[in-house]
């Protein structure tokens, strides 16, 4: 058939569906012509959503609204979009809403927003039992012989017209069976009123009164719109929708204070920070700051709150904590200048001055032990006095340093402050204390009532104390998420160092969703012996307790004595794998230069791969490519770590101290752990064997 003949066709299937539609709406307008508590309006808006039962919807109606003495609930609707509390309002004058108030007729109607929302937080209440997430329970007023499209907070206000399309647009957020059971759940929990006279599950479609006028408050062709973009949409994970009853009380928890969400990789972290950020979105009227510390992860993290809870996604603001410290800077008129390339001189000067030669050679010759020691140890930590460093304990640095090594480690530090500041620039730490000093000065700065920061464990103090400086110990203010087993830089610090004081409020998470169990014990054996102290101070062991959920999977370990060889089997392992699975599967290095070469070989081989940099959380054709460090928070079906035992470049070499060759491996070994627990499905650990010391 012909492009033409095709486009004919289809054209006929619209006009069929359209017709089945208007068939479904008269069946609907017969079966809710009992609903004597309503007026003609509700009817006619309870027929529209009847003929959603055909689409795999319930709606309840006219429900006693449980916790009050008489008032009731006009609908619950049910269905693959989730729980809508729904009021109907059959209103004289027509609704709209200026400067956030619902207005008709001259008059404002905040009110009848209010209700609604005590009446979505008993429904809300009602379906924990079910871990049911509070993103899945949305509040909509709906107006009778109105066309209306509008929002006001997280309340939906549809008019008659809008109402069916707009639900058969929302993304599949509950599958059939859960349907049946929350609807059942919240039959049970609001009970119907007596004169309620209207079936609840869906009645036979039939047609009994032909002459039922063609309704023009009904859009057929908006319904099958809706319907063909929903099903292009993929469906969201189940875990948006559902989550464990210990994740479920963390996201609507009661803190009063700043509060810690830790446990091992893979165990739900960042599915309650980012449910609990919803929470407190639709609760708080402030806005919400998200922070990490890659600048790659906020960007997914936010693509996933924009696909589960839409509603309140403009209130969330998703940024790397740098980014938003410059931003805020700029915002209140702060002059800084960032620029890694001058400050990277001035560190090079200050060493040729003040490093080499020194006392410091003997610890480790390699200058970029000490350049960490400046970035994260001495400016991380907020040390402007030698006296303060000298007696610093210095967390996860694995040497010793006796006063004459930090007296010398001081020297270079301030020959690096002279040149940096004698060129006029900052760098990154400079930020966030610049950034620190005016939220201290000027708390209240910002707009924001929580704060949600996610792989905590790699802010630095300073960046730490900054999110703290934006909501001090409000209630439900500071969230910190993370895990210090999978710190992939150097250096630490304790909450309570900086004033966070976490007593009482702090969750544990133990089970796993995420990693098949061959390949938790794998990556658990890299890190078993590396015990390690938390942020809030707790001590624990590397092979850490947890429980698993998820089910089969595969290591494959393959050595080759060439790096060639290495790499066919790698490229081997990928097309294996075919162009289904790419999308869903990553190759990760453990630097940006080892990343730029894969990159080389994958497109060399016709194998189409986008880097962690450019990916922002929505699925595309390809294998991703990034670092270690870029992979911190992600997840994928297959991950593949070619050379993943290579030795480590810098610090290990001759003359290299044996605490600072330790922490080196340290380190090393929890960047592995992170990269290999990002396996879901299958890990594939790729080995050049080389001559000894090679
Ligand atoms: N209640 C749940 N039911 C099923 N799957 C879940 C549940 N909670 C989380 N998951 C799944 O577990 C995986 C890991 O979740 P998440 O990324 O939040 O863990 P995490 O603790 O932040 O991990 P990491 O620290 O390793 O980055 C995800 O695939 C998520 O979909």
């Amino acid at each position: 058939m012909g492009a033409g003949g095709s486009a004919w066709k289809r054209a006929q299937e619209a006009r069929q569906y359209e017709r089945e539609l208007r068939e479904q709406l008269r069946a609907a307008q017969w079966e809710v012509r009992n609903w004597e508590a309503a007026s003609e309006g509700e009817r006619q808006v309870a027929a529209k959503l009847q003929v959603l039962t055909r689409r795999g919807w319930r709606l309840l109606l006219d429900r006693r609204w449980p916790g009050t003495r008489a008032a009731n609930v006009d609908m619950l609707l049910v269905g693959p979009g989730g729980v809508f509390v729904i009021d109907v309002k059959n209103w004289r004058h027509a609704p709209g809403t200026a400067g956030g108030h619902l207005t008709a007729g001259g008059r404002t109607h905040d009110g009848e927003i209010g209700k609604l929302l005590r009446m979505t937080r008993t429904a809300e209440n009602a379906v924990t039992g079910l871990n049911l997430s509070p993103v899945a329970v949305q509040p909509l007023m709906v107006f009778a012989g109105r066309s209306v499209n509008a929002a006001l907070g997280t309340v939906r206000l549809l008019g008659e017209r809008e109402v069916t399309p707009a639900l058969v647009a929302e993304r599949t957020r509950l599958r059939p069976a859960d349907v049946r059971a929350v609807a059942d759940h919240l039959e049970r929990a609001f009970p119907a009123y007596e004169s309620t006279a209207v079936p609840s599950r869906p009645a036979p479609a039939r047609a009994p009164a032909p002459d039922a006028p063609d309704d023009v408050l009904f859009d057929a062709e908006g319904i099958r719109n809706a319907a063909l973009e929903a099903a292009r949409s993929a469906p969201i994970e189940q875990w948006m929708t559902f989550l464990h009853p210990e994740q479920l009380a963390l996201v609507r928890r009661n803190w009063s204070g700043p509060a810690r969400v830790s446990g091992p990789a893979g165990t739900g972290k960042t599915v309650v920070a980012l449910h609990r950020a919803a929470y407190l979105a639709a609760r708080t009227p402030g806005r919400i700051l998200y922070v990490t510390y890659a600048n790659n992860l906020p960007r997914v993290q936010g693509t996933f709150l924009r696909t589960m809870a839409p509603a309140v996604a403009d209130r969330v603001d998703f940024s790397s904590l740098h980014a938003w410290a410059g931003q805020f800077l700029r915002d209140r008129g702060i002059a800084s200048r960032l620029d890694p390339g001058k400050t990277e001189n001035a560190f090079s000067w200050a060493w040729k001055s003040h490093g080499r030669g020194t006392i410091l050679e003997t610890l480790d010759p390699v200058p970029g032990y000490w350049q960490e020691e400046i970035d994260y140890v001495i400016k991380g930590r907020g040390i402007t006095t030698f006296e303060e460093y000298a007696s610093l304990r210095r967390w996860r640095r694995r040497t010793n340093l006796r006063r004459p090594h930090r007296e010398a480690v001081w020297a270079l530090y301030e020959g690096y402050e002279r040149n940096r500041i004698g060129t006029g620039v900052h760098d990154f730490n400079d930020i966030l204390a610049l950034a620190l000093d005016e939220a201290l000065a000027h708390p209240g700065a910002t707009p924001y009532t929580s704060v949600v920061a996610d792989e905590v464990q790699d802010l630095t103090f300073v960046g730490v104390r900054l999110l703290h400086a934006l909501v001090g110990d409000a209630d439900n203010g500071l969230l910190l998420v993370g895990d210090g087993q999978q710190a992939v830089y150097p250096g630490g610090f304790r909450l309570s160092d900086a004033g966070i004081d976490v007593r009482g409020r702090g969750q544990v998470l133990r089970t796993n969703y995420r990693n098949a169990k061959e390949i938790l014990d794998a990556a658990l054996a890299v890190v078993a012996d590396d015990s390690f102290d938390d942020i809030d101070g707790t001590p624990t062991a590397g092979r850490r307790d947890v429980d698993l959920a998820y089910g089969d999977g595969r290591v494959t370990r393959f050595t080759a004595p060439t790096r060639a060889e290495h790499d066919a089997a790698l490229l081997a392992a990928l097309r294996e794998l075919g162009p289904v699975a790419w999308p869903d599967t990553a190759v990760l290095c453990r630097t940006g230069t080892e990343r730029e070469r894969y990159r080389r070989l994958l497109t060399r081989a016709g194998i189409p791969a986008i880097t962690l940099e450019q990916y922002d959380g929505r699925p595309v054709p390809g294998v991703k490519l990034g670092s270690y460090h870029r992979a911190k928070g992600l997840e994928f079906k297959h991950v593949h770590l070619p050379d993943h035992d290579a030795p480590a470049a810098a610090g290990q070499g001759d003359g290299t101290d044996d605490g600072v060759a330790r922490e080196r491996r340290e380190l090393h070994r929890s960047q592995l752990f992170v990269a290999m627990t990002r396996a879901r499905d299958t890990l594939w650990l790729g080995t050049v064997s080389r001559p000894q010391g090679g």
